[in-house]
C-alpha cells in the first residue's frame, strides 16, 4: 500500500489554527448540499471549496469548477497551513489545485468511490481530519477488492497516492463525542488535490 499514515501530524493548537482558518473559508463560501448525478438525491455529507478549483455534484454530475456553485464567487484562497503540508508531504513541484472541505454531522457517511474526477492522477490526495473521529474504509483499485477499516482521529493526516491513488474508500461513520476540537461537534475532512497535468 502507498497510503501514508501521519497521524497527529497536526497538534492541538494547529488543529485549532486550520479551524480558524476554515472558518474564514465558510464565511466566503458557505457549505452547500452536493446532489447525486442524474437522480439529484442529497449527499448526507455538506461541503465547501478552497483553491482555484472546487469540486461540486450535482443533476448534471461532478465536476471540477471555479466558482460557488451557489453564490457564483471564486472560491477562496487555500490556507497557508495547507499549502505548507502539501509542499511537505506531496512529493510534487506543484502545488495543489482544490482543497474540498467536508463537514460530517452525527449520522453522516460517505459511500465507498475512487477519487477520480481529476485530470492527473500523479499527485496523491492529501486529506486532513479534525474533529469526531471516523471509521475509515480504503480497499484496492477495483470495488470487487478487500477493503480494510481504520480510525483517522483530528490532526491525522493521510496521504494517497501511488498505487492506491484510486483506491477505493469511504466513512462508514463518525464517532461522535469522540474530539471536543468543534463546538458543535462533527468533522471536518479537508482533502487536498491536483486537478490538472503538470
Ligand atoms: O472524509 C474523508 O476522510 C474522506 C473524504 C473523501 O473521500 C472525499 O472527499 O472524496
Ligand atoms: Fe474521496
Amino acid at each position: 500500500m502507498t497510503v501514508q499514515i501521519l497521524p497527529e501530524r497536526f497538534k492541538t493548537e494547529d488543529q485549532r489554527a486550520l479551524v480558524a482558518d476554515l472558518g474564514a473559508v465558510l464565511e466566503r463560501a458557505p457549505l452547500f448540499v452536493p446532489r447525486m448525478p442524474r437522480s439529484g438525491k442529497p449527499f448526507s455529507v455538506r461541503m465547501t471549496n478552497c483553491g482555484p478549483l472546487g469540486w461540486v455534484s450535482d443533476i448534471d454530475g461532478y465536476r471540477y469548477q471555479p466558482h460557488h456553485p451557489e453564490t457564483g464567487a471564486p472560491w477562496p484562497e487555500i490556507p497557508q497551513r495547507l499549502l505548507d503540508l502539501w509542499h511537505e508531504v506531496a512529493g510534487v513541484p506543484v502545488g495543489p489545485e482544490a482543497c474540498l472541505v467536508n463537514l460530517y454531522g452525527p449520522g453522516t457517511k460517505l459511500g465507498l468511490h475512487q477519487d477520480r474526477d481529476e485530470r492527473t492522477f500523479e499527485a496523491p490526495v492529501v486529506s486532513v481530519s479534525l474533529g469526531d473521529t471516523a471509521v475509515f474504509r480504503i480497499g484496492g483499485t477495483t470495488r470487487k477488492a478487500a477493503t480494510r477499516s481504520m480510525r483517522l482521529a483530528s490532526g491525522d493526516v493521510i496521504v494517497f497516492g501511488g498505487d492506491d491513488r484510486l483506491a477505493y474508500h469511504g466513512i462508514d461513520r463518525i464517532l461522535s463525542g469522540s474530539s471536543s476540537l468543534l463546538p458543535e461537534g462533527g468533522r471536518i475532512n479537508l482533502t487536498l488535490r491536483r486537478v490538472t497535468p503538470f
